[in-house]
C-alpha cells in the first residue's frame, strides 16, 4: 500500500495571510486524517513563512496517523524534531532564502554531516528518510550515512510529464530499483497532482508513501478538502 501524506504548509500560508487562526491548520490536520489521509506533513522554515514551531507542537498529541517532519537539519530543526519525536524524519537541503524545495542532498559530499544527523534521529527512534534526485550514488550514499528510506525530489517528473510521460518517468524507475536494491524504504513528493500521481504509482507500486501539499491543497478549492483527498487515494492503487 503506498500512504497519502498530506502536506498542510499552504493552509498555514492561508492563516498566516491574516493574524487569526483561520483556516485551523490543526482542525484541517485532523480533517484530513477523517477524510482518509494516512499521514500529516509540515516543512517548518526557519522563518516560520507557513508552518510554525507551535504548529509542530500543537499538531503531535492530536494526530492518529502518521506525522513526517521536513527540513534542513540546523540545530533548532534537529532540537524540535527531537522534541517531538514524530514518525518520521525527512531531510532536504534547503537554504533558508529558498522559496521552496529545488534539489536533493549530494550525499557523498554531505556524508559526514548526514551521517552524523541520522544517527541522532535514529538513536530516538524516529525513522528517517532523506531527500534526493534520482542518481544511483546519491541513493547509495543515503543508504551507507544511515537512512531508512530515500524521498524521491518528483519535480523533474512533474515538468517533463505533459511531454512525454514514458520518458518523465523512467529515471525514477530505474532510481525506486536502486533503492529497494538496498533495502531502503520508498518515498516520493513534489509536484505530485492529479494530473501525474496514477502514472508514477502504476509505474512504481512498491512506493511507500507519497507526500503532497500545493496540487492537493489547490485542487480542494474546487472540489472540496473531502472529495480531493478520495480522489489522490483513488491515484494510489
Ligand atoms: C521537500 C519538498 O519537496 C517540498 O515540497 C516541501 O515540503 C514543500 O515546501 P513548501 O511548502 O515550503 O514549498
Ligand atoms: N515532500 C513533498 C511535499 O511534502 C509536498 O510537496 P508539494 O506537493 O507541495 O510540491
Amino acid at each position: 500500500m503506498t500512504r497519502l501524506s498530506v502536506n498542510i504548509n499552504k493552509i498555514a500560508t492561508l492563516r498566516n495571510a491574516r493574524g487569526g487562526n483561520v483556516p485551523d491548520v490543526v482542525g484541517v490536520a485532523l480533517d484530513c486524517e477523517k477524510f482518509g489521509a494516512d499521514g500529516i506533513t509540515v516543512h517548518p522554515r526557519p522563518d516560520e513563512r507557513h508552518i510554525r514551531r507551535k504548529d509542530v507542537y500543537d499538531l503531535r498529541p492530536l494526530l492518529h496517523t502518521e506525522f513526517n517532519i521536513e527540513g534542513y537539519p540546523a540545530p533548532e530543526f534537529i532540537d524540535l524534531v527531537l522534541k517531538v519525536k514524530p514518525h518520521q524524519v525527512t531531510l532536504v537541503p534547503d537554504s533558508p532564502e529558498q522559496i521552496t524545495s529545488n534539489a536533493g542532498w549530494d550525499t557523498k559530499s554531505n556524508f559526514e554531516f548526514l551521517n552524523e544527523v541520522l544517527d541522532k534521529f535514529n538513536n530516538a527512534g524516529i525513522r528517517t528518510s532523506v531527500f534526493v534526485s534520482t542518481e544511483a550514488e546519491m541513493i547509495e550514499y543515503a543508504a551507507k550515512a544511515g537512512a531508512d528510506r530515500v524521498e524521491l525530489y518528483t519535480e523533474p517528473y512533474a515538468k517533463a510529464y505533459a511531454q512525454n510521460r514514458e520518458a518523465a518517468v523512467t529515471p525514477f524507475v530505474e532510481a525506486a530499483k536502486v533503492v529497494r536494491s538496498l533495502g531502503l524504504g520508498l518515498n516520493a513528493g513534489h509536484d505530485l497532482s492529479l494530473i501525474n500521481l496514477n502514472y508514477f504509482y502504476q509505474n512504481i507500486p512498491w512506493l511507500d508513501e507519497v507526500s503532497i501539499g500545493h496540487a492537493l491543497i489547490s485542487d480542494a478549492l474546487y472540489l472540496g478538502l473531502e472529495r480531493t483527498i478520495q480522489e489522490y487515494k483513488n491515484c494510489l492503487h
